[in-house]
């Protein structure tokens, strides 16, 4: 793949973007930015509005309010989109009866791309076996990497991915989170969604979380872990709160050891020697980001809308939109799928 300069163009912006159906607000004044050369997590429970939200940074809906560019600019005023931008919203919509060979090179016809790429596509995303056989037969894990096939076949700087590792087995994401990260490391952008926290977080560099359309949290994966803890337990435990006070650490009582704020287990194991104070027990917290995202997406403040009844009634879809992506998935590699235009 042709490499693309490290710290290039591929800047995604999103501002005050905001979609109404009917008086249902699925996306609510979001703003965040997706930075060039790493991976960012879109995430967010069911229901939250992120596919809304990446259908309208591809131009298949309007929004109500607000903007959603790459470079400065909304999809639909890109010349060739399918070599700036590649995406997967769904990867269940492949012709059943078509195989992928001849799936891709449709798209390859629609990118303007040679239909030497598709045999290339299929390759590295794993699967050149399934060029002559037809979709119908696939694995959920063989549509992703077809969808993802598709939307690499433009070589695209910016790639937009609707829950790619959906359907992979262990070993699959264990392939998809190098194949990510080795197209991060090429300067491209990433921007992957998922409603599990834990299955991206080895994977993305960036998270955003929303719930109930707007925005909850954004940062780096450490930033989200935020300062790292340790606990210990010790039979001298003031001495031990002294000592570790006097070396600039603070810490408080949890119950029946301290809760440390550092990290460093080897030199808060060195301070306790050194103070002659015996450690019963000595190991880093780990931070449930599980709980985390379940904190910050089911407050009270942000409890899922569409757990208490107040889902958008279907006769709320606006004249010339598609229904909502759970009946009819969408993949966005081809422009005839394109609506609302
Ligand atoms: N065309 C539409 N008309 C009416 N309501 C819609 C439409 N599209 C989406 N919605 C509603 O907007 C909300 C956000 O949906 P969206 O699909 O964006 O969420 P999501 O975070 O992608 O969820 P999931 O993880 O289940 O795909 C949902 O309540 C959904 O029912």
């Amino acid at each position: 793949m042709t490499a693309v300069p490290e710290r290039g163009p591929g800047r995604i912006e999103i501002r005050g973007l905001t979609k109404r159906f009917g008086s249902f607000t699925a996306v609510d004044q979001l703003d965040f930015t997706v930075q060039p050369g790493r991976i960012t997590g879109f995430l967010g429970p069911n229901g939250s509005g992120k596919t809304t939200t990446l259908r309208m940074l591809l131009g298949l809906i309007r929004p109500t309010a607000g903007t959603a560019t790459i470079d400065g600019r909304s999809y639909r005023d890109i010349t060739e989109p399918l070599t700036v931008v590649g995406s997967a919203l769904e990867a269940t919509n492949f012709h059943p009866g078509r195989t992928a060979r001849d799936h891709l090179r449709v798209l390859a016809a629609v990118a303007g791309v040679p239909d030497t790429r598709v045999d290339e596509m299929l390759e590295l995303v794993g699967i050149p076996a399934a060029a002559r056989k037809r979709a119908g037969g696939y694995s959920m894990g063989m549509r992703q990497r077809l969808g993802l096939a598709g939307a690499l076949l433009g070589d695209p700087r910016v790639i937009i991915l609707d829950e790619p590792a959906n359907g992979l087995d262990p070993e699959g994401i264990r392939w998809l989170r190098g194949f990510l990260r080795h197209l991060a490391g090429e300067g491209r952008t990433l921007l992957i969604s998922s409603h599990m926290l834990s299955e991206v977080e080895q994977t993305v560099d960036d998270v955003v979380i929303i719930a109930n359309g707007r925005r909850v949290a954004e940062g780096t994966v450490a930033e989200l872990h935020g300062e790292p803890t340790a606990y210990v337990r010790s039979s001298r435990l003031p001495a031990l709160a002294d000592a570790l006070h006097r070396a600039g650490i603070t810490s408080e009582p949890r119950d029946d050891g301290l809760t440390v704020r550092s990290g460093d287990l080897a030199h808060i194991g060195d301070i306790a020697l050194a103070a002659g104070v015996p450690v019963h027990e000595l190991r880093a917290d780990q931070t449930h980001l599980e709980e985390l995202f379940f904190n910050l997406t089911e407050s009270d403040e942000h409890r899922n809308r569409n757990r208490s009844g107040h889902e958008a009634p279907p006769e709320t879809l606006p004249p010339g939109e598609l229904p909502p992506p759970s009946g009819a998935p969408v993949s966005t590699a081809a422009p005839s799928q394109e609506v609302d235009r």
